[in-house]
């Protein structure tokens, strides 16, 4: 077909023509839309669903892995118009107007298998980069938010989750042959190849499946929480524990924080991962017993006598056989000395050897481990099993199993970059002990393990022999037995022409033909293996680079769903608590603050209230005492003129005495008026604060017991000779008695000058201004006389009386003098002012702080609020977004045709 017939001659486009067997054609454009491309099914049936959907997947890819950094392109995936210009892989067939030959079918069909393998690294790696990011956000998340780890799997609150599918269990180590764990429901089937040759589902386990095998990756969540958390076991081993228990027994942070680490471990995972993918190379391990023709039958493949191949056993190292082009195009052989780590860019770390050299090295066992072996690959592009245009293969021959390699090579096996475990088992030995124990170990690796039963050109009894064979390999790997017919073969590798050794020139010399007649049906049993391998290692690929990770992220976004779910709950409940709290407690915080001022009114009213009733009282009882006190029956006996000072000393003592009691009194009031007012802010306190408001003593004996109180109680005065007689009281006795005589009047004022020590002289002077000179000449002696009688016997006689009288007025102007009652009446007030002001002290700052909680928890809790609805808005967000990448990942079908069972396809 000519550009100009082709609107997009960069495309694959196909024209009409008979398929290979002569199958009258159906054109695909029958009904399509003019600007499709004409892709065509060949074959006799109408279009399958499979080549439907590979005809869509041709409109909708590029050819190529693109970019996994295009964020708008992540969740739709880039769509191409079918008229836009896009790379057409190299050696995609054109087919002619003269029809597709086996030859362009199969190239075809490998190309188209290229197409899915891309678009599906595309899709995962697009699934990886938006999983790591995803992770990431959550590790932020958790930081901040410590995420809850779910503590049992609640089937009811997934089955309630939008789109929340039962979960693939995860299956450890590669127990391949026990998938009928019918308590764990199986991953959601994706859609299913249409026709496939090498498996049934429910009958078998699948290659697919069997790939998912992986071992313990790092989950965030095992699939069994209620049986344990098989991530955090490792970091969790104490006692007697379970690790369900020890888990919920953690802090929630430190839960957190185990989650943390192990959502790092994921995001290394899934780097190493989208790493794999992105490699490119697969590796085939040619391995079986000493002698059973491997190498001859790696020779074959290659078309080429590369290896070398004895009657005895002689390969003793491992050889790998890696196109030349690695080599930068020269055919060497690097031989890697023993304990070296081979780097082709280092030339230390190997010997190169010509081709021809390789015998010598490979029996020489002491000095090398392994060697490469460079060939150039004489077989086209779409022959070639090394490097096919697909993939790029090393093959790698095995020294013979004995007892010495058994476990080098079944390490050899193991290894992550061995996609493909190839055995060759001799026809006449079957399996050795050491095969069968290397099949059925690597079986629990592999799975699958493709079956070469070479020599069979010497069997006699050919059907017994597969018989044999196939009985054996049912035993050793019944997956490998499931599939048989594609995965045994049955061959003679020494009948295969190959050409011998590098000829002039650098190209190697044509393949030696064979007698043709003879070997035509072994010929054809090569080919038969050459194509069940090649799709086989194509297939394998896409399990291996792809599955992987497809299962992974299905694991891992199945945990994010997990968390998400079970976090995005607890965030809205949390969230409804949350609520309601600060709800309550607004009104709480304002009737605390009003409770605050009522309660510190309160207080100071107590305070003020007693302090002023304890002053008034103290006034008003200590006026009435001193008021009364001259009065008052003292309980002291006048004892008679000779002792009247020890009476005036007792009764002043009593007076005082009974001041002093009265200021005690009031002071012992004061004191009960206090408890009384620290009960009362008690209980206030009690009623405001709580409980721990109560946590003091108040001692009421503790009030006025300083030495100012003493001080302040404290009182005296001075007795002195007046205090014995009332001058006034004796003048209004002397009138009534005398009926105002001047001459008892002259005695009192004289008398009374006398008495009172005033001189002579003076009293005379008076006496002479009231009476006059001249009468006090005859009446002086006389009334003299008279005046002394009386005066001294009435003063001794009211001694008893008068002496309280005068001693109290005394005592009552010296206290006014000293302002005893106030001051006393202010001490005791501000004693009890005292006292009450440290529990009223108290309970304000009680109150102030717990108003201040109250504030300091609602602005928490606010806080705690916008928390949690970001939270809540994460996790719904985290799980539209965990769907959205997990539904990319279901589409993501590793089930697409391999190119050999494209080449069985009806198209
Ligand atoms: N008749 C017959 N002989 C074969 C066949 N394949 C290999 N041989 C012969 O078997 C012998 C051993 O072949 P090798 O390829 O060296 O066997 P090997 O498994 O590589 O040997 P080691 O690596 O030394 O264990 C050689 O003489 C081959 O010619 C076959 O299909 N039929």
């Amino acid at each position: 077909m000519t550009d100009e017939q082709n609107p997009n001659p960069r495309a694959p486009s196909f024209d009409a023509g008979s398929s290979h067997d002569g199958q009258p054609e159906t054109y695909f454009s029958e009904g399509q839309p003019p600007v499709r491309p004409n892709y065509m099914t060949v074959g006799a049936g109408s279009t399958s669903q499979s080549a439907s959907r590979l005809m869509d997947m041709l409109d909708h890819d590029s050819g190529y892995g693109a970019s996994i950094s295009d964020a708008q392109s992540t969740s739709r995936g880039w769509v191409p118009g079918p008229t836009e210009d896009r790379p057409t892989p190299s050696g995609t067939p054109v087919l002619g107007e003269g029809g597709n030959s086996e030859h362009d079918r199969r190239l075809l069909a490998s190309h188209i298998h290229q197409l899915y393998y891309n678009q599906n690294k595309t899709s995962l790696g697009r699934a990886i980069t938006r999983t790591v990011d995803s992770l990431k956000r959550l590790q932020d998340m958790n930081a901040s938010w410590p995420a809850h780890y779910p503590q049992v799997q609640k089937s009811e609150s997934i089955s309630q989750s939008p789109r929340h599918e039962p979960r693939p269990s995860l299956q450890h180590s590669a127990t391949t042959f026990e998938q009928s764990d019918t308590s764990s429901p199986p991953a959601r089937p994706g859609p299913r190849r249409a026709d496939t040759n090498l498996r049934d589902r429910d009958e078998a386990e699948s290659s697919s499946s069997a790939a998912q095998n992986a071992g313990p990756e790092p989950r965030l969540v095992t699939p069994e929480l209620s049986k344990d958390f098989s991530i955090l076991k490792i970091d969790l081993k104490m006692g007697a524990l379970s690790q369900t228990e020890l888990v919920h027994s953690l802090e929630k942070t430190s839960i957190a924080s185990l989650l943390d680490g192990q959502i790092s471990k994921s995001i290394r995972h899934l780097y190493s991962l989208r790493e794999r993918i992105e490699d490119t190379s697969s590796k085939v391990l040619v391995t079986g017993d000493l002698n059973a023709g491997k190498s001859t039958f790696c020779n074959a493949l290659l078309r080429r006598k590369v290896l070398p191949e004895d009657q005895q056993p002689c390969t003793a190292i491992f050889c790998e056989v890696l196109d030349v082009r690695e080599n930068g195009g020269v055919e060497e052989v690097h031989a890697v000395p023993m304990g070296v780590v081979y780097n082709r860019n280092n030339e230390s770390t190997y010997h190169v050897f010509n081709l021809e050299d390789l015998e010598k090295i490979v029996v020489d066992n002491e000095r090398y481990s392994m060697c490469k072996i460079y060939v150039k690959d004489i077989r086209s592009v779409d022959e070639s099993l090394l490097n096919n245009g697909v993939v790029d293969i090393a093959l790698i021959d095995a020294p013979g199993l004995n007892n010495d390699s058994l476990k080098t090579t079944a390490v050899f096996a193991r290894q992550e970059e061995i996609d493909v475990v190839v055995f060759v088992v001799s026809a006449a030995n079957h399996f050795t002990l050491s095969a069968k124990e290397f099949i059925f170990n690597a079986a629990r690796e592999k799975a699958y393990i493709f079956m070469v039963v070479n020599g069979f050109d010497n069997i006699r009894d050919k059907q017994r022999c597969k018989e044999m064979v196939l009985k054996q390999v049912h035993h050793l790997s019944p997956a490998t037995f499931k599939e048989s017919s594609e995965l045994v073969h049955f061959v003679s590798s020494n009948a295969i022409p190959v050409a011998t050794g590098p000829v002039a020139g650098g190209e190697p010399g044509s393949p030696v033909p064979k007698d043709k007649g003879k070997e035509k049906e072994q010929m054809r049993d090569f080919d038969d293996l050459e194509q069940s391998l090649r799709r086989f290692v194509l297939e394998k690929r896409a399990r291996s680079k792809l599955a992987p990770a497809k299962t992974y992220l299905t694991n891992v976004l199945s945990d994010l769903l997990s968390l998400a779910t079970v976090n995005r709950d607890v965030a809205a409940s949390e969230l409804e608590r949350v609520t309601k709290s600060l709800e309550s407690l607004e009104p709480e915080l304002d009737s605390s603050r009003k409770a605050n001022n009522e309660a510190g009114d309160s207080a100071d009213q107590a305070i003020e209230g007693t302090a002023a009733e304890c002053y008034q009282f103290t006034r008003e009882t200590l006026n009435h005492t001193i008021s009364e006190i001259g009065t008052a029956d003292l309980g002291v006996e006048y004892p008679g003129l000779l002792s009247a000072y020890q009476f005036a000393d007792d009764i002043k003592d009593a007076m005082l005495a009974s001041v002093t009691a009265a200021v005690s009194g009031c002071e012992q009031r004061a004191r009960q008026r206090t408890v009384e007012g620290v009960n009362m802010i008690k209980q206030l306190g009690l009623l405001h604060i709580g409980q721990e408001f109560s946590n003091f003593n108040f001692r009421s004996e503790q009030m006025f017991t300083k030495r100012k109180d003493a001080l302040a109680r404290y009182v005296d005065f001075e007795i002195d000779a007046t205090d014995f007689f009332d001058i006034s009281s004796l003048w209004e006795r002397q009138e009534k008695l005398l009926g105002g005589s001047m001459a008892v009047t002259v005695a009192g004022v004289v008398g009374g000058r006398l008495i009172g020590g005033v001189s002579w002289v003076d009293g005379a002077l008076g006496v002479a201004r009231v009476v006059g000179v001249k009468n006090i000449r005859h009446m002086i002696i006389p009334g003299l006389i008279a005046t002394v009688v009386l005066a001294a016997s009435y003063a001794i006689s009211s001694i008893p009386s008068s002496l309280p009288r005068r001693l109290s007025t005394k005592l009552a102007a010296q206290l006014a003098e000293i302002d005893y009652t106030h001051s006393n009446a202010t001490r005791v007030s501000a004693e009890v002012r005292r006292a009450l002001k440290f529990p009223a002290d108290n309970l304000r700052v009680g109150l102030r702080r717990s108003v201040e909680k109250l504030q300091s928890k609602k602005d928490e809790t606010a806080k705690l609020k916008a928390e949690t609805e970001g939270a809540r808005k994460y996790f719904v967000g985290l799980l539209k977004e965990s769907n959205d990448i997990r539904t990319g990942v279901e589409r993501v079908d590793l089930e697409g045709p391999a190119p050999g069972v494209a080449g069985s396809y009806d198209f």
